[in-house]
């Protein structure tokens, strides 16, 4: 129902920009103004964040409906839960009140919004062009650096984007080997649980459905990329980021590194084709206690079973394996690269295959109660791993 009322809220019709600053004179907006304001919601170019919609919804609901009388939603029902209070933080607001601060906001996010999107993008970012990685390519290695250390390199929707367009970049540029790694303690969290409080007009369906698409597409990019890829994991990774290891040409792992991948604790189901890649890495016995029970390795284990080439001690990581991918750099670049698609492009269609039923399973899973509950649980600070 709450979903419903924001689709309402943003229900299409002509702009009405030029009217809505008139009557933003008068003393009380009408049905018009406010019809009008839901359209200028509606023709938005950015998203105005999750703090600004609920305070619309509540105006929109208090306007149309009047003080919350709803039963409070469950503790659990994260997103119902934050909608109602927003509703009920507005008491006994007159209806016309209510209708008036909706048509004011609508407008002051249209001129605010407008204006900031004329700037240039990516005027104010740093000279590589990402925000949340820093890509650097020399001595033939092009370097992907998950930069968000306060986060431990959590994967947000931003990030995942950026990795793709870093390894659609890399596969064209002169480089002959690509590195993945981290900055700061981790190499990643895995995927950032924020990412599921960000719910778009259609609900947490229309998040599921597009969590899923942006997923496939990502493991997609990893399956496809055609030069070595190598993994530095400089510190412990979690989730996604130990999944798709198993799509990697070579992991080097300092022996402060660990390997978790918790999805039953998180009410999640494994990803990165690693439901495939690590049974053949390690034998359906330890992909299980990994995988489903979600046991911790060490650098030592997860190289004992394959998971990982080599791992060094930490003082003398970068130094020892930076040297060897710069031997590794030097031999000829197409030698490696058909070597990489022999060994690898049997397996291509059928890693696609797992990765399209990983992700569908995952659409489902990130519905259940199970699963919000354990975000639910990070978000109020209640469990980490
Ligand atoms: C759309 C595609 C989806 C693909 C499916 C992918 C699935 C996965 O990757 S499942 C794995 C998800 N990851 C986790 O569950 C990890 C959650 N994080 C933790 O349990 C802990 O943060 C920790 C064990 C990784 C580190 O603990 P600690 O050393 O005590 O550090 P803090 O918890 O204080 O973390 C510092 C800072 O970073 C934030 N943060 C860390 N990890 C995440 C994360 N995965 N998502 C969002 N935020 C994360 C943490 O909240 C702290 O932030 P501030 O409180 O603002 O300082």
């Amino acid at each position: 129902m709450a979903n419903a009322a924001w689709r309402l809220a943003r229900r299409s019709c002509p702009s009405y920009l030029q009217v809505l600053h008139m009557n933003r004179t008068a003393m009380r907006a009408s049905q018009k103004d406010f019809e009008n304001a839901m359209n200028q919601v509606k023709l938005l170019k950015k998203d105005p964040g999750n703090e600004v919609k609920l305070k619309l919804y509540a105006l929109y609901k208090q306007a149309t409906e009047g003080p919350c009388n709803m039963p409070k939603p469950g503790v659990f029902d994260l997103i119902n839960k934050a909608k109602w209070d927003a509703w009920n933080t507005l008491g006994s607001l007159p209806k016309e009140t209510a209708r008036q601060n909706y048509v004011d906001l609508a407008s002051s996010l249209s001129s605010s919004l407008e204006s900031s999107s004329q700037v240039e993008p990516g005027t104010d970012r740093k000279s590589t062009g990402y925000e949340t990685l820093m890509v650097t390519s020399e001595d033939g290695i092009t370097k992907i650096t998950l930069n968000r250390p306060a986060k431990k390199n959590a994967i947000n929707v931003e990030m995942y984007h950026e990795i793709m367009r870093a390894l659609k970049a890399a596969s064209k540029d002169d480089s002959s080997i690509t590195v993945l790694t981290g900055n700061g303690d981790y190499y990643s969290s895995g995927n950032d649980l924020t990412n599921f409080t960000d719910i778009p007009p259609g609900g947490v369906e229309e998040k599921a459905k597009n969590s899923a698409i942006l997923l496939r597409e990502f493991v997609g990019c990893f399956i496809d990329f055609p030069k070595p890829l190598i993994a530095m994991v400089n510190g412990p990774a979690v989730g996604i980021s130990v999944t798709i290891l198993g799509l990697f040409d070579a992991v080097y792992a300092s022996d402060r590194a660990t390997f978790h991948t918790p999805f039953s604790h998180l009410g999640q189901s494994p990803e990165g084709c690693s439901s495939y890649t690590f049974l053949k890495i390690m034998g359906p016995a330890k992909a299980t206690e990994m995988l489903v029970f979600g046991k911790k390795l060490t650098a030592g284990e997860a190289c004992a079973q394959g998971l990982v080439t080599e791992v060094f001690p930490d003082s003398t990581f970068q130094k020892e394996v930076w040297t060897r991918l710069k031997a590794f750099a030097k031999l000829p670049p197409n030698a490696m690269r058909i070597s990489k698609e022999v060994i690898r492009n049997r397996e291509k269609e059928k890693l696609h295959a797992v990765n399209a039923e990983e992700c569908s399973v995952l659409q489902e899973r990130w519905l259940s109660d199970e699963c919000m509950n354990a975000v639910v649980n990070f978000l109020s600070r209640k469990s980490k791993l």
